[in-house]
């Protein structure tokens, strides 16, 4: 009301005299003109391009809260990199391309593996990584040479997103890394194959697989078996990270908890060595990843 009032005034301070309205109504007037302007723009463009077009405006607001700061940096054409992703996302879904484009769509098998390290970054790279239009990434973990190696080779490349000619396939599996039997295996699949470890003070990668250990184990019910045999100690918990991971009477680390023994970098990497040129593996910082994750990218690339 003051505000009117003083509206008023001002008018008639103009001397115009004619103005009786309250100039707050024409302000509302005007903003519900500028919405319903808005809103038909928008539903045109909708109904010109169709879903899609929804379906676009989620993903640029989704890489750009979430995946930007990955750009950020990066002495790249950025807006092309979302174009690109976008399209590198929808190909993982097939639904994108024109038929001529669906016929070249075929699974290859990877030529590119992250190997690990468990808890280091690997799920932030290849999410990263996938950013990139020549590259499409398996969605989850294939454990192929560890745990289904007896699958063959058909159940492997079954697990792999469809992909384009010119387009590197890759996977990630951190737990190959630490398993001894992977790295011949690998080398039995292909010998010259590009591999990815990703790293991270080796304390914190275990304290963090600590965490994911304890997550895991106290909240899945059927696992309630293995949590009594896992349960030492007297609080009826899984236990603090200096509990299990310290021998009670020396005090000394217990290099065969799995989370230490995870963290033993050198002692899995000797393994793999033996079977690959050292040109093969690709070392990144899983700290320089979160801080400046360009600098790790442009490693890989
Ligand atoms: N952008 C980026 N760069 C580097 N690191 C990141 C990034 N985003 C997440 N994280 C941290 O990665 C940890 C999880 O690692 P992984 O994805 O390898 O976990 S897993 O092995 O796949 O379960 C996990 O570490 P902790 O938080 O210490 O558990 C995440 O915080």
């Amino acid at each position: 009301m003051a505000f009117c009032h003083r509206s008023q005034m001002f008018d008639q301070s103009l001397g115009s005299g004619q103005s009786k309205r309250c100039p707050k109504l024409s302000r509302y007037k005007l903003l519900s003109l500028a919405l319903t302007i808005l809103a038909f723009c928008v539903l045109t463009l909708v109904s010109v391009s169709g879903p899609q077009t929804i379906k676009t405006i989620t993903r640029i607001s989704v890489f750009v809260n979430i995946e930007g700061a990955a750009l950020k940096g990066v002495n790249t054409n950025a807006d092309k990199r979302v174009t690109t992703s976008q399209a590198n996302h929808d190909l993982q879904h097939g639904d994108q391309l024109g038929s001529s484009q669906e016929d070249d769509l075929q699974k290859n098998l990877p030529s590119v593996i992250v190997i690990g390290a468990r808890k280091a970054g690997t799920g932030a790279l290849l999410r990263f990584i996938n950013l990139h239009p020549w590259v499409v990434t398996s969605r989850s973990e294939p454990h192929y040479f560890d745990r289904s190696y007896w699958q063959g080779l058909d159940w492997y490349r079954s697990r792999m997103p469809p992909s384009l000619p010119h387009q590197v396939t890759m996977e990630k599996t951190p737990n190959y890394f630490v398993d001894r039997s992977v790295p011949e295996r690998v080398h039995n699949f292909n010998s010259s194959i590009k591999l990815i470890l990703i790293v991270r003070n080796p304390i914190d990668r275990a304290v963090s697989d600590y965490v994911q250990l304890k997550v895991d184990l106290e909240s899945v019910v059927c696992m309630y078996v293995i949590y009594k045999f896992y349960k030492h100690n007297t609080s009826g918990t899984y236990g603090s990270f200096e509990e299990r991971a310290l021998d009670k009477c020396t005090g000394r680390i217990i290099k065969s908890y799995d989370p230490i023994k995870r963290s033993l970098y050198s002692r899995h990497l000797d393994r793999w060595l033996t079977y690959f040129n050292k040109s093969q593996i690709l070392i990144l910082n899983g700290e320089n990843l979160k801080v400046k994750p360009w600098e790790e990218m442009l490693k890989v690339s």
